[in-house]
């Protein structure tokens, strides 16, 4: 691996992490306490397990959790495709879904699992929750419903489900910045 990845600062440590946690899952507690049906949640593999994994453990609405494995990524690049790895198994239509992932960058995933989930799977309603809301390159209008840190630098972001190659998605708290 190259050494020179390992450089940067850290932008979130453990207790940012924690409460942006927590006040998301009390936000989506608020948001479907009322709601007639029990909302889905689906986190977007891999990078947006960890976030997920955080979110739902601390939700206190009864919530099924599903997950969906895309990636258009190569290194540091979107490729401008996006490939879909493995679909949701449960039965979503009607429901109401939680998108959650990591980080939204150009939009592209978010703007086509959206598309996917409204037209080909007939949900009710898409909530999305994102780590990181990284404005600077997008391309794509799409719906940001909560977010924990919006950065606005171009800088690629690694750590806490943010990988390079699928490495580093296990430093917690996004203690290297690829330069
Ligand atoms: O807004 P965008 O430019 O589409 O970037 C965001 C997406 O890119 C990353 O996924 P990636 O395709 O790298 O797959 P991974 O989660 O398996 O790493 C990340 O987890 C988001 O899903
Ligand atoms: O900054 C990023 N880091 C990791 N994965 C990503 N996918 C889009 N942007 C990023």
């Amino acid at each position: 691996m190259d050494k020179k990845i390992l450089v940067g600062k850290r932008l979130l440590d453990r207790d940012d992490i924690e409460s942006i946690c927590t006040t998301i899952a009390k936000q989506l507690d608020a948001k479907f306490e009322n709601s007639e049906t029990l909302p889905v949640v689906v986190g977007i593999l891999k990078g947006g397990a960890p976030f997920m994994c955080d979110i739902v453990r601390k939700m206190k609405t009864i919530v099924s959790i599903d997950f969906m494995s895309v990636s258009s990524y190569s290194g540091t690049k979107s490729t401008g495709e996006l490939k879909m790895k493995m679909d949701i198994t449960t039965d979503i239509k009607g429901r109401d879904v939680i998108l959650v992932d990591d980080v939204v960058d150009t939009g592209l995933t978010t703007y086509y699992l959206v598309k996917y989930l409204k037209e080909k799977r007939g949900v009710k309603s898409i909530t999305t929750v994102f780590l990181v809301d990284k404005p600077a390159k997008r391309k794509f209008d799409v719906p940001v419903d909560y977010y924990g840190l919006r950065y606005e630098g171009e800088d690629y972001l690694i750590g806490y489900g943010l990988d390079y190659n699928n490495l580093l998605r296990n430093i917690f708290g996004s203690e290297y910045k690829l330069l």
